[in-house]
């Protein structure tokens, strides 16, 4: 088994897990869109383009690029994880058995490519040949029997790696709850990850990983509001304390609405000690550090100021704060583009849309090297280039002596 894993936002990426947008995205419609969680209707060859662009970008810079759909349909060679597969995605109280029973048949007939593309493009009523009864003629053309998961783009949110374990993440959305049944039958079934040690898990309360934020090694900040719960963030630091993954978890309320439906929408790690966030809340994010009492219960410190609280934890004079000074209208322009939304790939390396004028001239003036990509289209689903990866290895970053 290879070694994966990471201890910071920041330290050299070394290898990510991105999703390539596929027909998933062809699902979506005007009268669908919402529910979906798209602004609106990508032009989806366009979108794989960007997409492509992304990925090259990462790979000039010694990025190894894994894609979703083809660790799933590895992973979906092995007749277990198919089976495994199949029963999952047909377990849905919508089905009925006489539909059940077919799709059950004609899903184990499929190759593992087919079933890939099954499991996340999903498949309509007016798709299937047989199992014809009752629920089929009741249901209308157009109602998906397995859903399509066009926000599996945002490999961040389905799962998260904390030092050398992997988090299962549980998404609070319905129409992004089964992304988690793929990504834990990769990292449990797949050759590569076989053996590595997973926490959290879909079954458990509500963290999403774009709330995640490994501040540095040992504290992890982690956002709640429209995604992850109170009770999520309590779960989620209790695992993390019993497996040594961190000493502090800081939990960050964040406005329970779409344009911050995750921390990462507001502020990213650019640096060891910087962080790139949307000027309208910086003055008002606070943090309640958790710690743990040794005896298995919590101690939850009062409310602070959330640089403050942060740098205590990470043991640092200064969290910095890139004061990216925008009037209001611009901050508030692209945050909702994802300007805040980088990723980086080492310290004062980062990768975000080139739409973000002021935002990246802001970072640049700062001291970082943006690496723009484009992302008109594949900002609809509202994500940027954080939200679309997963950090699957990073180096650690080095240690101050
Ligand atoms: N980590 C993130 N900010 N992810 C963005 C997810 C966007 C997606 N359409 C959703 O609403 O869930």
């Amino acid at each position: 088994m290879a070694t994966h894993g990471a201890d910071s936002e920041v330290g050299r990426l070394q290898t990510v897990l991105l999703h390539r947008p596929g027909n998933e995205l062809k699902r979506l419609t005007p009268r669908n869109n919402d529910r979906l969680l798209f602004d609106g209707i990508p032009w989806v060859a366009r979108a794989q383009e960007e997409h492509d662009g992304f990925a090259e970008a990462l790979r000039g810079r010694g990025v190894e690029v894994l894609y979703l759909t083809d660790l799933l349909a590895e992973t979906l060679a092995s007749d277990d994880a198919r089976n495994h597969a199949i029963t999952t995605a047909l377990a849905g109280l919508h089905l009925g058995d006489t539909l059940r029973t077919y799709l059950a048949h004609f899903l184990a007939d499929a190759s593992p490519a087919e079933l890939t593309d099954y499991l996340t493009a999903g498949i309509r009523n007016d798709e299937v040949r047989g199992g014809f009864g009752i629920v089929t003629s009741l249901l209308s053309h157009d109602d998906f029997l397995i859903d399509p998961l066009p926000n599996l783009l945002f490999t961040r949110d389905s799962s998260v790696w904390v030092r050398d374990r992997v988090a299962v993440t549980s998404l609070a959305m319905p129409a992004r709850a089964r992304e988690t049944q793929l990504t834990e039958l990769i990292y449990t079934q797949h050759p590569r990850f076989v053996g590595t040690r997973t926490v959290h898990g879909w079954h458990h309360e509500h963290v999403e990983g774009g709330d995640v934020l490994l501040l540095a090694p040992g504290v992890i900040a982690v956002g709640v509001g429209e995604r992850t719960t109170p009770a999520g963030v309590e779960r989620f630091a209790r695992q993390s304390f019993d497996a040594g993954l961190a000493h502090t978890v800081l939990a960050v309320p964040i406005t329970q609405e779409r344009a911050t439906m995750h921390l990462d929408t507001v502020c990213t790690m650019v640096d060891v000690d910087k962080i790139v966030m949307y000027p309208n809340v910086a003055d008002s994010l606070t943090a309640y550090a958790v710690t743990p009492t040794g005896d298995g219960t919590l101690t939850v410190a009062d409310a602070e100021p959330f640089l403050v609280a942060a740098a205590k934890a990470m043991e640092i004079d200064t969290l910095h704060q890139i004061d990216t000074g925008l009037d209001p209208v611009t901050a508030e322009r692209e945050q909702w583009d994802d300007g805040n939304n980088t990723l980086a790939v080492a310290p004062r390396v980062a990768v975000a849309y080139e739409r973000n004028v002021e935002t990246n001239a802001r970072l640049e003036e700062a001291g970082i090297e943006v690496v723009r990509i484009a992302g008109s289209e594949l900002g609809s689903g509202r994500g940027g280039p954080r939200c679309m990866s997963c950090p699957v290895t990073r180096e650690p970053l080095p240690v101050e002596s």
